[in-house]
């Protein structure tokens, strides 16, 4: 199987054991490699996590060599409360780690799309941590059932590392353009962690789980991707 389940009894018990675990992946890359490399998703179920986080690297010398850049993010100016990075600058805003944006300050796609291929030339390892979330719709990072660039970013063979996705229809609490990690890019890591709460949710997971559609819902392309083992974290 692709997977491996941790259920919590709350979001609490989720958010402390996925920073720990985070925590952990950064000191062996810490202790073992240059420095860390996190791909963060945005939305809400995560950022308890992340905040914990954030606290344990407060006034960390070694957190100067930490990386963090979102999964995806909304094309939107950087000051927008929608945006995943402005979220992500403002959890770390007190520590040293670098928040590298898939998105130009001003939101434009295309700009947007340039700077984040750009961006992810300058980084080019491997993550040693993925985090993502999933919508009802079974879109993960900003891989949207629907979209017309849905095929390129589930592809594998095109070698691109993020791409602009426009999701159709955008949806209501967030309509706006998209630039998302692709597949390919999203599977270079050392470990993938999957963040979810509630039963409707875990409804919709237990489907991609069951069938490995990924046009019709995106976040089966991660759990049967071969080889590849996802830790669904998941909480009512
Ligand atoms: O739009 C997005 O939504 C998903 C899920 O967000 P959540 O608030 O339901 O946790 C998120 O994973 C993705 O990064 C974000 O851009």
């Amino acid at each position: 199987m692709g997977w491996i389940e941790h259920d919590y009894v709350d979001g609490v018990a989720l958010a402390n054991a996925l920073a720990a675990d985070l925590a952990q992946t950064v000191d062996v890359a810490l202790a073992t490699r240059n420095g860390a490399l996190l791909a963060l998703a945005g939305g809400r179920t995560p950022l308890p996590a992340y905040r914990e986080l954030a606290a344990r690297w407060r006034g960390h010398a070694d957190a100067a060599r930490i990386v963090v850049m979102p999964t995806d993010d909304r094309c939107v100016p950087h000051d927008h409360p929608a945006s995943n990075v402005a979220e992500l600058r403002a959890i770390f805003e007190d520590t040293d780690v670098r928040v590298e944006a898939m998105t130009t300050a001003n939101g434009d796609p295309e700009r947007s799309e340039r700077y984040a291929r750009a961006m992810l030339a300058e980084h080019p390892a491997a993550f040693d941590a993925v985090v993502l979330g999933m919508g009802m719709d079974a879109h993960t990072a900003s891989l949207f059932p629907n979209a017309r660039q849905l095929a390129a970013g589930l592809d594998r063979t095109l070698l691109l590392d993020a791409l602009r996705v426009d999701p159709d229809p955008l949806p209501a609490e967030a309509p706006f353009p998209r630039i998302s990690l692709t597949l390919a890019r999203l599977l270079r890591a050392r470990a993938l962690h999957l963040v979810l709460t509630g039963d409707a949710k875990r409804a919709v997971l237990a489907r991609a789980q069951t069938n490995a559609d990924a046009v019709a819902r995106p976040v089966a392309a991660l759990l049967h991707a071969p080889g590849a083992q996802v830790h669904i974290h998941w909480s009512p």
